[in-house]
Formats: C-alpha cells, sequence, structure tokens
C-alpha cells in the first residue's frame, strides 16, 4: 500500500512559491490501479514524484508497506529514500528513459540489481525473473533487441517490465500511452492492469487519457494541487 497523507510540496517562483500539491490525501492499495487525471499543470506529475521519493513534500506523509512494515518515506534521508525506492517502488515516467546502449532484457538485468546482491546466486535469480517478466509483457522474441530496434508500445512494454522486475510493492506510471496510438495504448494499459492485479502491486497511474477508465480500479482527479473527486470507490479526500 502507499498512501499520501496531507502531503503538500511547492517549488519556488521568483520571491513567492508555486503550490503545485495542495494537501492531498490518496491512497493506492495492493492489487489496483488508481488513476490520476486532471488538467495540465494541475500537479499530477508532482503526485507521482513525491510518491517515488524524488521529491520531499513540505508537509505531509508518504507511508508505504502494511501495518506490520510501514515506512515513512517524507522522513527519509535522500540515501535511505534511495535504497527504499530501488527495493519497494517501480517507476515507468514518461518518456521511458531506455538506456540506448542496452538489450532489452539487460535493461531489467541492471534495474534489479541495483536493488538486490551480486553474488552468482543472485544474479542468476535476478536474470531468470527478468526473462519471466519479458514473457509477461510479450517480448521474449525481442530479448536480446536494443532500443533503437523497439517499436514505440514495445518501448514502454521493456520500461513497464523493468519497473517490475525487483518485484516493488508499489509501482508508479505516469502517461504511459501518451506515446502511443488508440490500439497500442489500450494493449499498454490492459498489460498494466493484469500485471497489477497478478502481482499484487499498488499501482498509481496518470493519464489525461479517460478512454481507457475500464482498465482503472479507481480514478482520481486533481485540480489545482487537490483532490477534487473520488469516483466510484476512489481514494478518500481531505
Ligand atoms: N521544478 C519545478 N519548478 C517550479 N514549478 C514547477 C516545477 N515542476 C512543476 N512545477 C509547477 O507545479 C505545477 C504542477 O505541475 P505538474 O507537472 O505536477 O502538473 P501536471 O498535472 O503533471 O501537468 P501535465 O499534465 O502538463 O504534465 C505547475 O504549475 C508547474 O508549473
Amino acid at each position: 500500500m502507499i498512501q499520501l497523507q496531507n502531503v503538500t510540496l511547492t517549488f519556488p517562483d521568483g520571491e513567492n512559491r508555486i503550490t503545485a500539491v495542495d494537501n492531498v490525501t490518496l491512497r493506492g492499495t495492493n492489487g489496483t490501479v488508481t488513476g490520476i487525471t486532471g488538467p495540465s499543470g494541475s500537479g499530477k506529475s508532482s503526485i507521482l514524484a513525491v510518491a517515488a521519493t524524488l521529491l520531499r513534500p513540505d508537509s505531509g506523509g508518504v507511508l508505504i508497506g502494511n501495518s506490520s512494515d510501514m515506512t515513512d518515506a517524507a522522513q527519509l534521508s535522500k540515501h535511505e529514500a534511495t535504497q527504499l525506492r530501488r527495493e519497494r517502488i517501480g517507476i515507468v515516467f514518461q518518456q521511458s528513459n531506455l538506456l540506448p546502449a542496452l538489450t532489452a532484457r539487460e535493461q531489467l538485468q541492471v534495474m534489479a540489481r541495483l536493488g538486490g546482491g551480486t553474488s552468482r546466486n543472485q544474479r542468476a535469480k535476478i536474470d531468470a525473473r527478468a526473462d519471466e517478466l519479458l514473457d509477461a509483457v510479450g517480448l521474449t522474441e525481442h530479448a536480446g533487441k536494443r532500443t533503437h530496434q523497439l517499436s514505440g508500445g514495445e518501448r514502454q512494454r521493456v520500461a513497464i517490465a523493468r519497473g517490475l522486475v525487483h518485484e516493488p510493492e508499489v509501482l508508479l506510471v505516469d502517461e504511459p500511452t501518451s506515446a502511443l496510438d488508440q490500439e497500442r495504448g489500450a494493449k499498454i494499459m490492459e498489460l498494466i492492469s493484469r500485471l497489477t492485479h497478478e502481482r499484487d502491486t499498488a499501482t498509481l497511474l496518470v493519464t489525461h487519457d479517460l478512454g481507457h477508465r475500464d482498465t482503472l480500479d479507481d480514478l482520481v482527479t486533481v485540480v489545482d494541487g487537490r483532490i477534487t473527486t473520488p469516483i466510484a470507490g476512489g481514494a478518500p479526500t481531505r
């Protein structure tokens, strides 16, 4: 589970500060995809960056885990936050940031080794997991291809597999369909939904595109940094 609790985030804006996230409380539970939608500039990516521990909020908590093993990521040092991210959070952000020199399989192996050990046994386990995930996203045949040899949809699938290879509890996805046509976008959303349910991750997914509403388990709308509408059993607001 991930829960943002009364999170506020501001950025410097000349002599003032702009409030990008305004007292947001939002919960993502295991095995569900929670969509976050809203107009451009409303604070969606900022919410995701706080959830990813990439930005520390001015105030509020970022609770990760279940009640027996709960961490407030907002209280961690930079080093501790990096460690938490490598072990417990999967990130699939815009422009999937795949490394051009690596094959699809290597992208996953490198990511998994950052969080795991380097013994021969651990490496073998990581390699097996990378192959299993490439299979889960339908890319076994493309495992040896480098980034420029893959289509946009294939790159997005590698990015999703990479986000899951260290078996995170939380998966954070920013606009996964923005570079894809309707059909490929629908496939990516179905893939994220299936993997979230199968792997029991708490997935937060930012999207403009409500054409894929059916693949979201919950949906919240952000306007001016605030959550305005929990829809159909959506997350709580404050
Ligand atoms: N690094 C930054 N420095 C200053 N202001 C920022 C920074 N990042 C975001 N902002 C501001 O914070 C607000 C929220 O931005 P954010 O990127 O979170 O919105 P968004 O809903 O994700 O937008 P979009 O849908 O266009 O990606 C905006 O007013 C934006 O200009």
